[in-house]
């Protein structure tokens, strides 16, 4: 009995430590996330109200997962896929380019490294990333895209993780419809996962840099579309808080998100700002080098991105008495997910070897997102 009950809490922490990482330093200030649990979402009505809060507030938040049948099993695929990153960033980049379907308008499959526009000056990333579609794994796509066998062979992971994720999205969809007094089921219903749409599971790989040249490794942003879900085990993560969180007089700073194991950080894209006509909030981050001696480990980072269906017009929802009304004379936008989303994860990566230092910068300064 007692070597049992050994053994259950062995396989736990294994499942909820960051085994051979370096720790995340004790000095370096944090984002003022709120930490939310699973589990007391499923029965307590004020976890909900903290989520509503956090959604408004910073529109990023921490879920423990921990205690919870649906938390734990994402918490256990995550962990596998933490395995298959090196694994698949081994086949190397030449191998991996031949995933890139940029030339085909695509934004799913492999980003090469230094391959997008990172900030004012032109810069180039520092990171590549291999975007999974959930229309190719789950058999909804009609052409789906070729992927490394790799990937293939753990199909069934992916599919769960896909599923599992998704469920997770919805569960914070229907507490996010209750709070907004919508029609029920009117978030979910555009979020069906057996419909076509921009979902996707994102590994992400960020090599350490040079000691005396630190720079951004992926750029400044808000997430496009409704949801995302992201598993951190080194730091990076940036958030820059909104000044309703900054004390007075003082300016926002990039502030370090300090992964926590055993939980998720939930972020708020810009699907859920259009549709709450700027209620909601997705709030902007990036991600630099890992602080302190965390800079000299390899990055990996897990995201699904769950945006609405690709018909699905990005435009305030009607029905509801507490998302505020369009200014008079303010029109609807009327761009669909998909057009939305395309633009979006592509303007930053119109790029090749010719495109010099000036032309790069005029990408960054189109896409409004400032110094
Ligand atoms: O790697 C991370 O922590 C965040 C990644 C991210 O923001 C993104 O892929 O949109
Ligand atoms: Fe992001």
């Amino acid at each position: 009995m007692a070597t049992e009950t050994l053994t259950r809490t062995d396989t736990r922490l294994s499942t909820f430590a960051f085994p051979n990482l370096t720790p995340f330093p004790d000095d370096v200030p944090t984002a003022p996330l709120l930490r939310l649990s699973l589990s007391k979402l499923r029965n307590e009505p004020e976890e909900s109200n903290r989520l509503f809060s956090a959604s408004k507030d910073l529109g990023f938040f921490y879920l423990d997962l921990k205690e919870d049948k649906l938390g734990e099993e994402l918490l256990e695929e995550a962990k596998d896929l933490f395995a298959l990153g090196p694994r698949l960033y081994e086949l190397g980049r030449d191998e991996l380019q031949k995933y890139d379907y940029k030339s085909q308008g695509s934004y799913m499959g492999y980003k090469g490294f230094g391959s997008a526009v990172v900030d004012e000056k032109g810069s180039l990333d520092r990171n590549e990333f291999y975007n999974i579609p959930k229309n190719d794994f789950l058999g909804i796509s009609k052409t789906p895209f070729a992927h490394p066998q790799i990937l293939h062979d753990h199909a069934s992971l992916i599919k769960s993780y896909m599923n599992h994720s998704h469920s997770l999205v919805r569960l914070i969809l229907a507490h996010l419809n209750t709070h907004l007094h919508l029609p029920p089921g009117t978030l979910q219903s555009l979020h069906r996962l057996d419909e076509i749409s921009g979902d996707q599971v994102r590994i992400i790989k960020s090599p350490p840099q040079p000691a005396s040249d630190l720079r951004t490794a992926l750029g400044k942003h808000t997430d496009f579309g409704t949801i995302t879900i992201l598993f951190n085990q080194l730091g990076g993560l940036q958030i820059l808080p909104p000044p309703s969180l900054v004390p007075a007089g003082q300016e926002p700073q990039w502030t370090y998100v300090k992964p926590l194991a055993g939980h998720c950080i939930v972020n708020l894209g810009d699907a859920m700002v259009k549709f709450t006509n700027g209620l909601l909030r997705s709030n902007i981050h990036r991600v630099v080098s890992p602080p302190g001696d965390q800079a000299k480990d390899t990055r990996y980072s897990l995201v699904y991105f769950a945006r609405p269906e690709d018909d699905v017009v990005l435009k305030r929802l009607e029905g509801s008495d507490v998302i505020p009304e369009l200014k008079d004379g303010e029109q609807a936008e009327a761009m669909t997910s998909k057009d939305w989303i395309k633009l979006q994860a592509m303007r930053l990566r119109k790029i090749n070897a010719d495109t010099n230092e000036e032309e790069r910068k005029r990408l960054w300064e189109a896409t409004g997102r400032g110094k």
